[in-house]
């Protein structure tokens, strides 16, 4: 799915206070890219990605995935598309501690309209031998798999991934990034990834980089394989 942002501007605050989170922010990104987006903290890369899932409101602007003005669109058919088109993926997994991991995936798969099949996905995950356990028996890198499963259960054209990486360690990091990787191959899912490793943007087709709300670059790149980079 194509994303079109035009013109975006996200304020916090009044008066003194008052910040542009995203200041006169207009980009493209192609249906089907790996899109890594780069930017110190507080630089607005949650706030993009906040607004490209249909998850908060922009002050003015406005975003169109795949031709649908998203900011145009009244609250059912926004939580509409949130539940169809687009997935999310926190650095904090976000799992039901009492679901192990095929319940956790489930209850996404039942409440949409085209699911994917539950223990392909899971073999795809890597996750085939854990379906059965609990978040708190699983590794950081497990959960985010299992987390990453339960955004793209709902076969979403988007994938928007918010440091998923963040807080593991350089192997599970490399084996979630490798996951993604393959799922954009199968599926050509749209996949943004937020990040503040330099070294993850050898994996996109696209890097976009944010500084005080503004896009300061926004290039192609050609990429090489999760495997041959040094996460
Ligand atoms: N709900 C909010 N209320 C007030 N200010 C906010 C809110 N959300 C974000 N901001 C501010 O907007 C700016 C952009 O925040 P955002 O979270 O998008 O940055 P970020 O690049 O994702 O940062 P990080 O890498 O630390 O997650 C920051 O100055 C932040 O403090």
């Amino acid at each position: 799915m194509s994303i079109v942002i035009e013109d975006a501007v996200k304020k916090y605050g009044r008066g003194e206070s008052e910040i542009y989170a995203l200041n006169h922010v207009s980009l493209q990104i192609e249906s089907g890219e790996v899109c890594v987006i780069l930017g110190p903290s507080g630089s607005g890369k949650s706030t993009l990605l906040h607004m490209i899932g249909g998850l908060d409101q922009l002050d003015s602007g406005s975003v169109t995935v795949d031709g649908t003005k998203i900011t145009e669109l009244g609250k059912k058919a926004l939580t509409e598309y949130r539940r169809e088109k687009a997935g999310v993926v926190f650095q904090s997994y976000n799992l039901i501690a009492e679901l192990n991991v095929k319940e956790n995936i489930r209850v996404v798969a039942d409440i949409s309209k085209d699911p994917l099949d539950l223990d392909t996905l899971i073999a795809e995950l890597g996750l085939s031998r854990h379906a059965t356990h609990f978040p708190a028996e699983l590794s950081g890198g497990q959960q985010q798999r299992c987390a990453i499963g339960r955004a793209l259960v709902k076969n979403p054209d988007i994938l928007l991934c918010d440091e998923p990486t963040g807080a593991l360690d350089s192997v599970s990091a490399g084996e979630v990034l490798e996951i993604l990787e393959k799922i954009n191959e199968k599926y050509h899912t749209t996949i943004l990834i937020i990040t503040h490793n330099e070294n993850m943007a050898g994996m996109a087709d696209r890097i976009i980089r944010v500084h005080d709300g503004k896009i300061v670059s926004n290039e192609k790149n050609k990429k090489v394989r999760v495997k041959e980079l040094k996460i």
